[in-house]
């Protein structure tokens, strides 16, 4: 202690603070553009369970398809987007025989499609920011759809042709809070270094988990049920230029908390068939019975507690069960989920991307935010954990 108040009082500390002053933002982060991007193959909820029993040569299984009729029917989704297609699963029938390896050939596909549609996604975003892409400092990628080295974030940097000092980090298997994972360390990076300019980019192609409906394992319908593809991406930085850069929302607090013994509601493994991910029957309830104490211990500290009803709220959309209990938990007004299940029922569960698109979604009907609490509103990401990701966004456009 001794030492360090010397230290703290020496000439030699003030010249440090200054320079730990002149490399930080002199303020909060801001979301600057975004973009969204699908794959061109769009599959209606409705014509689902034949296309998919149908590909997969497993029509006599006729109770298992009624389940899954049943289930989309039910599901709050309309359509879903995917990079495959009914011809390249014909190409592939390592993709609907359970017991043949399919790692390589899934990895193959994922190195190019991936930051293919990482790229368009974020070509939009940097369109929209109107900067070059040049200006780009760093880059944050997440995905579950694949595991390279170099990675995603080099084959995108390269692609949009970004300068090769920017400063890469991924994000591996994050699963469906990845997308506010992603955000949250863009907005440490952007307050932590003056002039940062922050490119986040996630994308998701369900191929990894695609494979054939099996009686032994139910829940693989329900992920067929579910998930779609998608890439989604957004500028953050600090500091915005006015004359050059429009601010969204400001990324006012962000955290990160898990729901206690909740290991087993998420569970995915990369395995020789691909990845298996096993959402458990308790998420919903999981989600439900913890929302309000894991918001309370969120945005308590920052004077938000309660009153829910008077912020918007951008909440991932992992399923209408999802939504369903974080609309009891919180007791929300049901005009308060409007954009995340408007995403749901457009796109599916994208996984990371799918939090970002309901981000697009509030922005282009501003009125999912009016005569809220001065703008204020929650981006909630929900994963593997089973963990919570919370943003506290201002809305500033
Ligand atoms: C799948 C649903 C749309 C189905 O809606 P229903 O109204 O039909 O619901 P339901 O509960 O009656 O379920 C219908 C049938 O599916 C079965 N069922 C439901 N959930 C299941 C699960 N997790 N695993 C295996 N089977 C399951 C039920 O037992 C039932 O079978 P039977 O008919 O035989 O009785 C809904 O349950 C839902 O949205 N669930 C949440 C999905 C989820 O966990 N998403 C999070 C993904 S993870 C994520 O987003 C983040 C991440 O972790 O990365």
């Amino acid at each position: 202690m001794a030492l360090l108040g010397n230290l703290t009082a020496s000439p030699t500390a003030a010249i440090i603070r200054k320079m730990w002053q002149a490399q930080r933002a002199d303020g909060p982060a801001s979301v600057l553009a975004t973009g969204t991007t699908n794959p061109a193959n769009c599959m209606r909820q409705d014509e689902y369970a034949d296309y998919y029993f149908r590909v997969t040569q497993k029509q006599h299984l006729t109770k298992l398809k009624s389940k899954l009729n049943r289930i989309c029917d039910r599901s709050a989704i309309k359509k879903r987007y995917f990079h495959h297609t009914e011809e390249l699963l014909q190409h592939h029938p390592e993709f609907i025989d359970r017991t043949l390896p399919s790692l390589d050939a899934r990895m193959d596909i994922a190195a190019t499609a991936v930051p293919d549609l990482a790229a368009a996604a974020a070509g939009k975003a940097i369109a929209e920011w109107g900067r070059p892409a040049a200006d780009i400092t760093h880059l944050v990628v997440s995905t579950y759809s694949g595991a390279h080295m170099s990675g995603v974030d080099l084959r995108l940097a390269s692609l949009l042709g970004l300068d090769p000092s920017v400063r890469r980090t991924m994000l591996y298997l994050n699963g469906c809070s990845s997308g506010s994972a992603a955000l949250r360390v863009a907005k440490d990076i952007a307050e932590n270094n003056r002039g940062a300019r922050v490119l986040v980019a996630c994308a998701e192609l369900t191929l990894i988990l695609f494979r054939a409906p099996d009686e032994a394992h139910v829940d693989t319908i329900i992920m067929q049920a579910l998930y779609g593809d998608g890439a989604a991406a957004v500028i953050v930085g600090a500091e915005p230029d006015a004359s050059a850069e429009r601010p969204i929302f400001e990324m006012v607090a962000a955290s990160q908390s898990v729901i206690p013994e909740s290991t087993h509601g998420a569970v995915g493994r990369l395995r020789e068939d691909g990845l298996v991910f096993n959402p458990s029957f308790e998420m919903p309830a999981l989600i439900r019975e913890n929302i309000e104490q894991c918001m309370a211990d969120a945005v308590g500290p920052l004077g938000l507690s309660g009153g829910w009803n008077d912020l918007f709220w951008a909440v991932h959309p992992g399923g209408r069960a999802i939504l369903d209990s974080v609309e009891a938990g919180l007791q929300l007004e049901p005009k308060k989920l409007t954009a995340s299940r408007h995403v749901l029922s457009e796109y599916g569960n994208m996984s990371g991307p799918t939090v970002i698109f309901v981000l697009d979604e509030i922005l282009a009907k501003s009125g999912y935010c009016s005569g809220d609490l001065a703008g204020l509103g929650v981006l909630l990401g929900l994963g593997p954990g089973v963990s919570v990701e919370t943003m506290v966004l201002r809305v500033t456009w």
